[in-house]
């Protein structure tokens, strides 16, 4: 059984705390300049902005220096000279892959001259050597020597003999040293270890190389630029992405004998008997040892508990053994005729409601666990109780398969009319929560006795009115859903941890496409690049994985501080877009004060829990239809639907749900409570 380990540190009585202003890592704030200043002022090197003197271009109004700074500046006459002739520099005209080209082989040798050496002159040593960085690199820097007019030493590189070759000590030198030429504050430097491994130019861009890592500051001119909507929306993509591998082909040789894989998730009110249920199934399906069984039997008797001993299979800590609750997301495996399924325990009680989102992120489909016993049913369903907010929950999540397990059928004598009357509240309220008749199946059992969960039922009073599936036949029927592997690589982290061996861990889902060992992936929002050193699924390594899948991803070339939960992983030529502002259309939940303009939520998307303001009420819409109903309006009550706009205090990575639909979900939640589900329709900036 696996835990899902980073969730369980969070202290949800402190959504609001001020510490979640961090949550991805360094903030502007800390500089004692506003974030919208910085944006403004700080060159980003992966925001789009393709070179400095581009930068320097269209910012004129930055102020010059004072006469008297440029006494102190004598030192550095020359690179200011230097620059300003890069700021009048015109890059020749290219097509979009030669000028990336381009401009990244000079970002690179600028990394590494400073200022000392104009644009032109860079640009014109590339262009010569045929964007070979190498040669290039080299010949500016003999030239250099050669110029006497430039006395000014390379800004960051002293004291090394300029000779032929010499590009190649320099690099040697700056993967040790150098520091950026601007300060970019939310891109770290990693050093780059290994020589012969550099990437360089804008090779380091090129998924054909086996070249490593490069932390975020020399990540490529990939257009990550925040107002790019567009998920495809970067100029090198289109030129130079060359993974020509074929998803479908690598899927059918790696898996094509394998069982289908679904991932489900146990929902319901608090005690309903999720994790005793389960644990019976695995021990009933064979997989846990007898030895094991009869380890929680004797321990859970000595605590007085044995009631709770199938539980202990997917409770696995001291504190939810002895308070009898599930507090984090178990997960186990067992394989149905044929399918292989992740099971993912959820806590049902309502303070680890977030951990249960977490679950449920994960989940293909679901089984919500009700609890059949007089008044303990009628408690979870109604207002308040976790039944109905579960079930709304994943649906808005979209999982859209539910098995209803109308558990502890033991309590009411296996009585039928208690069964019908669960079943008929519940099929009204689940139409309404967006589930189709056709995918919703009941199934009356016990999971303390095992009654209908593998083998039909025995108990006669049940027997005389039940004749449909099992639990697990339930589970096998169960329709895989497609998965997006021919989409661009995207995983969210739901986890970071210090693996065996060198790098560290995350793990989290793969939402879409596909992942390969040696593979270089972009890390988002901090623009920082890692490599793929290990796969791992349930500690069994992998060479290749694919959407749909939980895996352990080991990276090297990256700074563990530099990730956080919630973070994006994603094809380095296919970047997930990065926003402050996002377009949502929402379905409100029971709300006791009406959503006006200026809301303060907390938004989920994956593992992320972020704040954000609801800054317009676009428009009400018609909920069955979507049209729209009032434009502008001044609040929205309980159960309307709408379109909204959220923004963020720092950028936050999305995708719109009409291009990817694992990406485009979101939850908003006040004070602990879910108010409103929502799909991105628009990435606004
Ligand atoms: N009579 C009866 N009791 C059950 C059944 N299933 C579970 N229980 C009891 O219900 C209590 C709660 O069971 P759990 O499995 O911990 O419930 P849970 O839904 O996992 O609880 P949380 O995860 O904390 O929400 C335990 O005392 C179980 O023994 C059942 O089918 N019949």
């Amino acid at each position: 059984m696996s835990r899902h380990r980073a969730i369980r540190s969070m202290n949800y009585n402190e959504e609001y705390d001020e510490d979640d202003d961090y949550a991805y890592g360094h903030s502007v704030e800390d500089e004692c300049i506003s974030p919208t200043d910085a944006q403004q002022w700080i060159y980003d090197r992966a925001k789009g902005q393709q070179s400095i003197s581009e930068f320097l271009a269209k910012n004129r109004d930055i102020e010059e220096e004072d006469d008297d700074d440029l006494d102190e500046a004598n030192q550095t006459a020359n690179s200011s000279l230097h620059r300003r002739d890069s700021e009048c520099y015109q890059l020749p005209e290219l097509n979009d892959e030669d000028r990336a080209r381009l401009l990244s082989c000079m970002e690179e040798i600028r990394n590494i001259v400073g200022d000392s050496i104009n644009d032109k002159q860079i640009a014109e040593a590339v262009m010569k050597n045929e964007y070979d960085f190498n040669k290039a690199l080299d010949e500016v820097l003999n030239q250099s020597t050669k110029d006497t007019s430039i006395k000014t030493a390379p800004r960051r590189v002293n004291d090394t003999p300029i000779e032929k070759g010499i590009g190649e000590r320099l690099l040697e030198k700056s993967e040790k040293t150098l520091k950026p030429a601007i300060p970019e504050p939310t891109i770290l430097i990693t050093p780059v270890s290994n020589k012969t491994n550099v990437t360089r130019g804008f090779d380091i861009n090129s998924p054909r190389l086996q070249s490593p890592i490069t932390s975020g500051r020399n990540t490529p001119e990939i257009s990550l630029n925040d107002n790019d909507s567009s998920s495809t929306g970067n100029k090198i993509k289109s030129s130079i992405t060359n993974f020509n591998r074929n998803a479908n082909e690598l899927f059918n040789k790696e898996r094509g004998d394998n069982k289908q894989h679904i991932h489900m998730v146990v929902i319901g009110h608090v005690d309903a008997g999720k994790s005793t249920l389960m644990g019976h199934l695995l021990c009933d399906t064979g997989n846990i040892p007898q030895r094991v069984m009869h380890k929680h039997e004797q321990e859970s008797k000595k605590m007085g508990k044995q009631s709770f001993m199938y539980a202990w299979v997917l409770d696995e800590t001291g504190e939810e053994r002895a308070r009898g609750i599930t507090m984090d997301v178990g997960s186990s495996r067992f394989e149905t005729n044929t399918k292989q399924v992740t099971l993912l325990d959820a806590p049902g009680h309502k303070d680890f409601i977030p951990n249960m989102i977490s679950g449920a992120n994960q989940a293909d489909v679901a089984l919500l666990v009700v609890d059949a016993t007089r008044g303990e049913f009628e408690t979870g369903f109604e207002q308040g109780g976790q039944t109905r907010e579960h079930a709304l929950l994943v649906r808005s999540l979209g999982v859209n398969q539910l098995g209803v397990v109308v558990n502890k059928l033991d309590t009411v004598g296996w009585s039928k009319e208690r069964f019908d009357e669960i079943k008929k509240k519940l099929q009204s309220f689940l139409k309404q929560a967006g589930f189709k008749e056709s995918d919703v199946v009941y199934i009356p059992c016990s999971g303390l006795t095992g009654e209908n969960l593998v083998k039909p039922p025995t108990e006669q009073e049940l027997t005389k009115w039940y004749n449909g599936p099992t639990l697990l036949t339930v589970i096998d029927n169960f329709k895989t859903p497609e998965r997006s592997i021919n989409k661009p690589f995207r995983m969210s982290v739901s986890d970071i941890f210090k693996g065996t061996g060198s790098g560290f861990c995350v793990s989290g889902r793969i939402e879409t496409g596909l992942l390969c060992v040696n593979d270089k992936v972009l890390v988002c929002p901090s623009k920082e690049q890692a490599q793929v050193k290990n796969i791992t699924i349930d500690d069994l390594a992998y060479q290749t994985v694919f959407a749909g899948d939980q895996v352990s991803v080991t990276l090297s070339g990256i700074d563990a501080t530099n990730i956080s939960i919630g973070y994006i992983l994603c094809d380095i030529n296919n970047p997930i877009p990065l926003t402050t502002r996002i377009r949502l259309r929402i379905i409100v939940f029971n709300i006791k004060v009406p959503i006006t303009i200026g809301y303060p939520v907390l938004l989920h998307h994956q593992s992320l829990i972020e704040p954000a303001t609801i800054v317009k009420l676009k428009a009400h819409l018609h909920k069955g239809t979507g049209e729209i109903i009032k434009k502008n309006p001044r609040c929205l009550g309980n159960n309307s639907c709408a379109q909204v706009d959220i923004e963020f205090q720092r950028s936050i990575c999305v995708e719109k749900y009409a291009d990817f639909k694992e990406l485009g979900r979101v939850m908003l939640r006040v004070n602990g409570v879910t108010i409103a589900a929502g799909l991105i329709t628009d990435i606004l900036k």
